[in-house]
């Protein structure tokens, strides 16, 4: 079973906390959409482009079933809460789902330079912060706990899932 699962919008910083935390924590990450990259030799933007939307969003539920099945910290894709079926493979897993969460103009700055991201290369400000709300009840439907990640450094995001989350956990599992 994973052992803790990062949601959250595009930018809100799943990968890089995800890659942090693996690495001070040792256990392996999965990233979905590193993982589907890999196993299909394709950017994202050549997946959107070749599959379309929906397309993609098959590879990301055969990719999260099987990486909730393993001994990983998942960091998922922005957009893997808005297939049902997803949400509830979500709420069967009894592993920790941490929703990173920050306004909408600071999400859409942190990736407004970036070319992998097809939903997001298209919407402008405003189309960007509908998305963003349009998303939030499913973010929160699924999480156990919120972070808010604007005006805090990714370490420092670290430091607290190791304090609030893994350790709370691990003394859980030795009592
Ligand atoms: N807490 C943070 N503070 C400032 N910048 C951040 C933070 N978390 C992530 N970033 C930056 O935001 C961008 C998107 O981060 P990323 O981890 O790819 O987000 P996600 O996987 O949630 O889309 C990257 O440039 C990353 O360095
Ligand atoms: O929000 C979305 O719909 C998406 C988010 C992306 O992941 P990040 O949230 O890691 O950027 C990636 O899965 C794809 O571009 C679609
Ligand atoms: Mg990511």
């Amino acid at each position: 079973m994973a052992r803790l699962v990062l949601v959250g919008f595009m930018g809100a910083g799943k990968t890089t906390i995800g890659r942090l935390l693996a690495q001070e924590t040792n256990l392996p990450l999965i990233d979905l959409d590193e993982k589907i990259v890999a196993d299909n030799q394709q950017t994202i933007p050549e997946i959107f482009a070749a599959v379309g939307e929906v397309g993609f969003r098959r590879l990301e539920t055969q990719a999260l079933k099987a990486a909730l099945n393993d001994d990983v910290v998942v960091a998922t894709g922005g957009g893997v809460v808005t297939q049902a079926i997803n949400r509830q493979l979500l709420q069967d897993t009894l592993a920790p789902i941490i929703y990173l969460k920050a306004p909408a103009p600071v999400l859409n700055q942190r990736v407004a330079n970036d070319t992998n991201r097809p939903i997001a290369a298209k919407l402008d400000a405003a189309g960007f912060a509908e998305l963003v709300a349009s998303r939030e009840a499913f973010y929160q439907e699924v999480s156990d706990l919120t972070l808010l990640t604007a005006e805090v450094t990714p370490e420092t995001i670290v430091a607290t899932i190791k304090a609030q989350v893994l350790q709370a956990r691990n003394s859980k599992n030795h009592n």
